[in-house]
């Protein structure tokens, strides 16, 4: 196994010369052994970036690696679940289980797979075409998981689920995680749920890296600041805040004024005036903010001036 998981410099794709960028200038490392969470607006990039990773697009340009080497290399130690949940719709589960032993000699594990279609009362004999979206999802989810992929990539898994199946298969995901230390990247909506689950963060916007390292890392540069009367006076209007004279040394992510309140999200460069009150930032309010202002300051180890440890 490799250090890395995942890894991209440069990374760029554009589907077609009339087209925008899909991707552009993206540059991140992902350790092995982590749980990454992808996450950013719809048409951000985050299917497209997945896809690099499976081998299932070419990068227009730059690279990306996958478990040091190039995606399709890698593609026998890869699971990957795409967003569309791509299935034969004329097989039957027990069918498509038995596809999976086929095709992935010497590292099926069938009875993980099978658990898993168990704990959801799935009838093997049924056909896919006959399954919910959810059911569909749970037979995808337990054929990559049945692989022992050392890297598993998943695109929005979680999307179509019910809460008790969420709860169950982010379960099942962790204690793959932990058991085999595979490296997970998923791709989600729901920022509340990746709290728990993930310690990587790769944000996206408009088709860059806002956002990329490791989740505590990533806190630990972030403060939240507030404070009251003169400074919320004098900076009046929330865009004024960043000009604050007490501000305008650190990077201001969002800020907000409330009346006599003044509160910001701020990446402190070196100490703040006694008159700030400070707090540290959950994970949802530090991804809200960023989504809320797609022109704040990116944080990723292509940005040198702030790069992370
Ligand atoms: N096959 C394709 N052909 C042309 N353009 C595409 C194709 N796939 C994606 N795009 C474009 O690339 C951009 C990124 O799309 P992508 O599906 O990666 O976003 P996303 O972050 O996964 O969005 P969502 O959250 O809605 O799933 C979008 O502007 C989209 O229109």
């Amino acid at each position: 196994m490799t250090d890395l998981a995942m890894a991209a410099t440069a990374l760029g794709k554009r589907f077609g010369r009339r087209r925008g960028w899909a991707l552009r200038d993206c540059a991140f490392r992902l350790p092995a052994g982590r749980v990454c969470a992808v996450v950013g607006p719809n048409g951000a990039g985050k299917s497209t970036l997945l896809s690099l990773a499976a081998g299932l697009l070419a990068p227009t340009e730059g690279t990306i690696t996958v478990l040091g080497t190039d995606p399709a290399s890698a593609r026998a130690r890869v699971g990957y679940v795409a967003q569309d949940k791509p299935l034969h719709p004329q097989l039957t589960i027990a069918e498509t289980l038995r596809m999976g032993a086929h095709l992935n000699p010497g590292r099926w594990e069938a009875t993980a797979a099978e658990r898993i279609v168990a704990a959801g009362e799935l009838d093997p004999r049924r056909r896919i075409r006959a399954l919910s979206g959810g059911q569909r999802t749970r037979v995808a989810l337990a054929l990559a998981l049945a692989k022992r992929p050392e890297l598993l990539l998943l695109d929005e898994p979680m999307a179509d689920l019910d809460p008790l199946a969420r709860h169950e298969l982010m379960g099942a995901l962790m204690s793959q995680a932990a058991q085999h230390g595979t490296t997970i990247v998923m791709s989600s909506h729901v920022v509340a749920e990746l709290e728990d689950s993930c310690d990587h963060l790769l944000l996206v916007g408009r088709g860059r890296i806002r956002l990329a390292g490791e989740i505590d890392d990533l806190l630990a540069a972030h403060t939240r600041v507030s404070t009251t009367t003169q400074a919320a006076e004098r900076a009046g209007a929330a865009e004024a805040v960043a000009e604050l004279p007490d501000l305008r040394a650190h990077t201001v992510v969002e800020s907000r004024v409330t009346g006599r309140q003044l509160t910001a999200l701020i990446r402190p460069a070196g100490r703040l005036a006694d008159d700030w009150r400070t707090s540290a930032p959950s994970l949802e309010e530090l991804i809200l903010a960023y989504l809320r202002n797609p022109e704040a300051a990116s944080l990723t180890p292509a940005a040198p001036e702030e790069a992370l440890a």
